[in-house]
């Protein structure tokens, strides 16, 4: 075992899991922490991704749930780690990414590390230590209304001050541009002056080999999936998932198909509105949810005729601006109370024949994911880059799940995805 990652939610496993997938690493994806490593061992892989659901939990769970995964991949073999967050860096001002990162260099008796959210295949790249999506810095875009993560600020640096009591630093692009020695160079010089945390700026896949070469000799590193090219010595010659040929991939059954949607991001908005033109659609209310009614019954009343004609959509997808606007009216625990929602609905598809299922948004996947009673997810296909297509272990029959992480993807993803399964 090569490399142990730990993902702070579950699509941000699967999009880590499939940029490893591409680089011709075998990897394995685990929901939470497994009982044995035996499994994983046996099926060969060279990497295995964690998914936890930490993001938004309290701080002192997430850093002991994270701990406790850095414990199991260090039982298992790994000789070095990756703490996989959003390239939106996600998080608020308590948390977690910088309480996490702590906790877990201290476990390795690190004292250095770099803090690498620019993901350039997704448009996020760092200039200056500023976060851009495309060029619009991040506390401008629609994150900045997210219901569980508003970031307000797109300055990483100051970001990860909020959440540090630790020393952070910059290595700027000028720096990044000379390449893996002089960056490893200003690494050691941001060390010795007492900076944990080098904040680093990335525009292209590049600036992300170099910087990763850089890494070499980090037993971790903290970043989005971006680094992830930055770290076999050369890429293989063709992605390398469990799903290629390998004796212990599980095979999908197919069955119906449905897509789930519990993000409010821009782009998951914009898939729903395209489905709506095409699926029958199922709109999940978050005022119902919260009056308690039964609306788990009433989704599944309505897809059960539908299911044998093709795709059907239920969402509870609604504008950010939207959200925000309702939020001072509802309870607090309104998104959690959506994400229960959710999963059961998703539990009765899974029972009605649904075997084919696409799902939005970390959260709302962490808990579909809990309630299908996956314990790991074999890696397929690509759809678009960050979401592949995985195969569920642990479920009854193998199921074909896409966790799409909220702001990945084009506008057709849901109508298309279908295509890429093979
Ligand atoms: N109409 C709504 N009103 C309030 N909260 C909602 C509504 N619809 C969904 N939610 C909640 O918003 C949260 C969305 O988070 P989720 O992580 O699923 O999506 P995302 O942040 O867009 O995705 P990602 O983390 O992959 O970027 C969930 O907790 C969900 O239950
Ligand atoms: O890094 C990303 O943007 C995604 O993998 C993610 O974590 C969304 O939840």
């Amino acid at each position: 075992m090569l490399l142990g990652c730990i993902a702070d939610d579950f699509t941000g496993g699967t999009d880590l899991a499939s940029a490893l997938v591409a680089q011709g690493i075998r990897t394995v994806q685990v929901i939470g922490v497994p009982d044995t490593g035996e499994e994983v061992v046996r099926s060969g892989a060279e990497a295995v991704v964690i998914a936890l659901k930490t993001r938004t939990a309290p701080v002192a769970d997430a850093v002991e749930q994270s701990l406790t995964a850095l414990r199991w991949l260090r039982e298992i073999g790994c000789e070095r780690y990756y703490f996989k967050y959003c390239s939106t860096f996600d998080s608020t001002p308590a948390g977690n990414i910088g309480p996490v990162a702590d906790a877990l260099m201290d476990a390795l008796g690190m004292d250095f590390t770099v803090i690498c959210p620019a993901l350039p295949a997704n448009g996020r790249t760092v200039r200056d230590g500023r976060l851009f999506v495309g060029d619009v810095p991040l506390d401008e875009t629609s994150m900045r209304q997210h219901p569980l993560t508003p970031m307000d600020d797109a300055n990483v640096v100051r970001l990860m001050r909020r959440q540090t009591a630790s020393r952070v630093g910059l290595v700027g692009h000028r720096t990044v541009a000379q390449g893996p020695e002089r960056i490893r160079a200003e690494f050691g010089a941001l060390r010795s002056a007492g900076i944990r945390f080098a904040v680093v700026d990335a525009a292209d896949d590049h600036d992300l080999l170099a910087i990763g070469r850089a890494c070499a000799d980090l037993p971790l590193v903290t970043a989005s999936s971006g680094l992830a090219i930055g770290l076999t010595d050369t890429p293989r010659a063709r992605p390398h998932g469990l799903t290629d040929g390998h004796p212990h991939a599980p095979v999908p059954f197919g069955g119906a198909r449905a897509v789930l949607a519990g993000s409010c991001s821009a782009a998951t908005n914009a898939q729903v509105e395209a489905a709506r033109a095409v699926y029958p659609t199922f709109p999940v209310d978050p005022c119902a949810v919260v009056r308690g009614e039964d609306v788990v019954t009433a989704a599944l009343r309505w897809a059960r005729p539908l299911l044998a004609d093709g795709p059907v959509l239920l969402h509870a997808t609604q504008p950010a601006r939207n959200v925000t606007a309702a939020k001072s009216r509802l309870p607090d625990d309104t998104p959690s109370r959506i994400e229960d929602t959710l999963a059961s609905i998703a539990r009765g598809l899974v029972d009605m024949g649904v075997g084919r299922l696409i799902v939005a948004g970390g959260e709302t996947s962490g808990a579909v994911v809990g309630s299908l009673g996956v314990t790991g997810l074999a890696i397929g296909p690509e759809i678009s880059p960050g979401v592949p297509w995985t195969w569920t272990l642990g479920t009854p029959r193998p199921l074909a799940l896409a966790l799409k992480s909220g702001n990945f993807g084009s506008r057709d993803f849901f109508l298309d995805a279908w295509e890429r399964l093979p």
